[in-house]
């Protein structure tokens, strides 16, 4: 039985999920049907799940552990069993219970069929050994469940182990094989978007690769060798299948397999055009990627989408009913995308074709030795690039560089567009073109946002400086620009393209540190020091947004981010310490403003080393 999105409630209760009168609806169709398991199509906690259970008599399924479950019946290699193996006990450790059935009073496994009832360590602590009958009291419990937790703990590290050791395997055998030359090409996608499919048509040796028309079809790496129009082979890798709210357990589980992806030259990018729902499985897969540590660059780079199914597109009707609003994603995203339809085999020479060009243009950017020369190679391409979409007859455009309605009707047309262009002229390498265009519609309204508010709370802090502006009035405009962006990144966490949980933290200590101007207005010049950062914030939005000054922006964004956030911040401690020392001051206000000061000293570290690293 599956209780779906329909009755999702809008906030869901911590205690059930679900409202008490969705419960006990649910609680009568369960009576009425009688099904073996409930599977709720979300998230739960573990007390959640626990009380629907006992609520509903009957076990609880919810999205991770039905995902999971599915995985283990597909699991059929040493590998994937262990992997899987290793997502199930996360989940469990996760969700520790001890579960007694009701009818026999004996102790079982975790999540195990029939009528069984669960407490949690804390209740038996409070119930004593009534609840199973089970020894004589809390304390017991707690080592019940302390030995549980020590034998997952136990198993756990045996399976990293074994696990690490197919890692090892597998880092040796992708070793041999860029030794003999073969660039490697990964196929990525939500699950049954068709990737085996393409990789059974392109390869030569269609042999033993699984086709289904089922969820996690394929679980272990499958590669084949496939031959480019000019003669040249490459690798093309398949694995296993992406979902929404993909369990992090299963990413971390599957990292051995997944490295097949993130070590590729390469990612085509699965995408089943059919779909209702296609735009946001593109968005779930680019999240899964983005987790697994692939950097803007590389997503815009080194991936080619292939909408596939091309051939169950009901084209007119999806625009009409803006089901598939592929318009509005290449206006977003500006991918380099080839529409096929597998079945009938159409779009795939295109496919070979956008991958050649890609591979070509990755060499000729390796070959590029300075950096310096590089980055001008790289904005020249992209100037030259949107020189040549302009240029491009009016008609023609949406087919060059996206599965367009029309593409679709009239046969596959393959990829062209600033994002070939880009790649043709080489410009494929880090730091050698424009910042990523691969934004999701959250960050671009989220930087159109700021794009306003920063130059505002900017101006302000300037004005403050200048003693043009009552301080008190700059310290009260950057608190509202604060609150305001941290209730947005909290209600809308894809707002922000990385770690939406450090810029949080970070809000949260400037809102704190920004109380001691409120209290004292006399400190509101040091509000304007510290916000002065909000220009370098600027020039970081501005020049993701606007590739056309990419070069510009960057000379701003670099000039400021040294000088402000790894000098200006470090150089306002002793101050800071001076003027709260001074007298006049709690303990805790001066214990404040140097914690926070010092937190933020800290973020921007990190910020430069992230920079760093995303730039590599
Ligand atoms: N109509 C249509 N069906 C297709 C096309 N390509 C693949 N399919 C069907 O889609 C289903 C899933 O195909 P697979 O290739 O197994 O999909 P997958 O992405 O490898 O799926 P997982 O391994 O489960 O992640 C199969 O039933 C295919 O026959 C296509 O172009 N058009
Ligand atoms: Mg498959």
């Amino acid at each position: 039985m599956c209780i779906g999105s329909a009755a999702r409630p809008r906030r869901p209760s911590p205690a059930t999920f679900f409202g008490s009168g969705q419960v006990e609806a649910a609680a009568a169709h369960v009576a009425a049907r009688q099904p073996g398991r409930v599977f709720v199509n979300a998230l739960l906690s573990g007390v959640q799940q626990r009380n629907l259970e006992r609520a509903w008599g009957r076990p609880v399924l919810d999205r991770v552990a039905l995902i999971i479950e599915i995985f283990s019946q597909r699991a059929r290699t040493a590998e994937a069993r262990l992997q899987v193996e290793l997502a199930s006990l996360e989940y469990k450790a996760s969700r520790l219970v001890r579960v007694v059935d009701a009818s026999t009073g004996k102790r079982t496994a975790f999540g195990l069929e029939g009528d069984v009832e669960i407490v949690s360590a804390r209740e038996r602590g409070r119930s004593g050994s009534s609840a199973g009958g089970l020894g004589a009291g809390g304390g017991q419990g707690e080592s019940e469940l302390q030995l549980q937790r020590r034998r997952i703990a136990d198993r756990r590290k045996l399976l990293l182990r074994r696990l690490e050791e197919v890692r090892k395997t597998r880092a040796v055998q992708r070793a041999a094989r860029r030794r003999s030359g073969k660039p490697q090409v990964a196929l990525v996608g939500y699950t049954n978007a068709g990737k085996s499919s393409l990789l059974r048509a392109l390869s030569k040796d269609a042999e033993g690769v699984g086709v289904e028309d089922r969820l996690f079809a394929t679980l272990d790496p499958t590669l084949r060798r496939v031959m480019l129009p000019g003669g040249r082979d490459v690798v093309l890798s398949d694995t296993v299948g992406f979902i929404s709210d993909l369990p992090h357990a299963l990413v971390e589980a599957f990292r051995a397999t997944l490295e097949e992806v993130t070590e590729a030259d390469l990612l085509l990018h699965v995408v089943d055009a059919s779909s209702p729902h296609a735009l946001q499985q593109r968005t779930a897969v680019l999240e899964v990627l983005r987790e697994l540590g692939l950097s803007e660059e590389r997503l815009q780079d080194a991936v080619i989408e292939v909408w596939n199914k091309c051939d169950q597109l009901p084209v007119a009707d999806a625009a009409e009913e803006g089901l598939l609003d592929v318009d509005a994603a290449a206006a977003a995203y500006r991918p380099t995308a080839v529409a096929t339809s597998v079945l009938r085999r159409q779009g795939l020479q295109q496919v070979l074709a956008a991958v050649e060009h890609k591979l070509e243009a990755q060499l000729a950017g390796r070959r590029q030795t300075s950096r310096r020369s590089a980055k001008r190679a790289g904005a020249e391409a992209w100037e030259a690039a949107e020189a040549a979409e302009q240029a491009l007859p009016p008609a023609s455009s949406p087919d060059d560089h996206r599965p367009a309605h029309g593409s679709a009707a009239s046969g596959m047309t393959g990829a062209a567009g600033p994002a070939a262009a880009l790649a043709a002229a080489g410009a494929g390498r880090l730091g050698s073109k424009p910042p990523p265009i691969v934004l999701s519609p959250e960050v671009v309204l989220h930087d159109r946002c700021n794009l306003v508010a920063l130059p505002i709370v900017g101006g302000l802090v300037l004005a403050g400086l200048l003693g043009a502006v009552d301080t008190l009035l700059v310290t009260k405009a950057f608190i509202l620009y604060i609150v305001a962006d941290f209730f947005y990144i909290l209600l809308e966490p894809k707002a922000v393209p990385s770690r939406p949980r450090v810029i949080l933290w970070h809000h949260a200590v400037t809102f704190l540190l920004l109380q001691i101007p409120l209290k004292h207005p006399s400190l509101g010049v040091y509000t304007c020091y510290d916000g002065l950062i909000e220009w370098n914030t600027l020039f970081l939005i501005a020049r993701r947004q606007f590739p056309r000054f990419y070069r510009q922006l960057n000379f701003l964004y670099w000039a400021t981010f040294y000088p402000m956030r790894l000098v200006l911040f470090p150089v306002l401690l002793p101050f800071f310490w001076r003027e709260m020392t001074s007298g006049g001051y709690a303990w805790w206000e001066t214990a404040a403003v140097m914690g926070t000061q010092a937190s933020l000293c800290v973020f921007n570290a990190w910020f430069l080393i992230a920079s760093w690293r995303r730039h590599r």
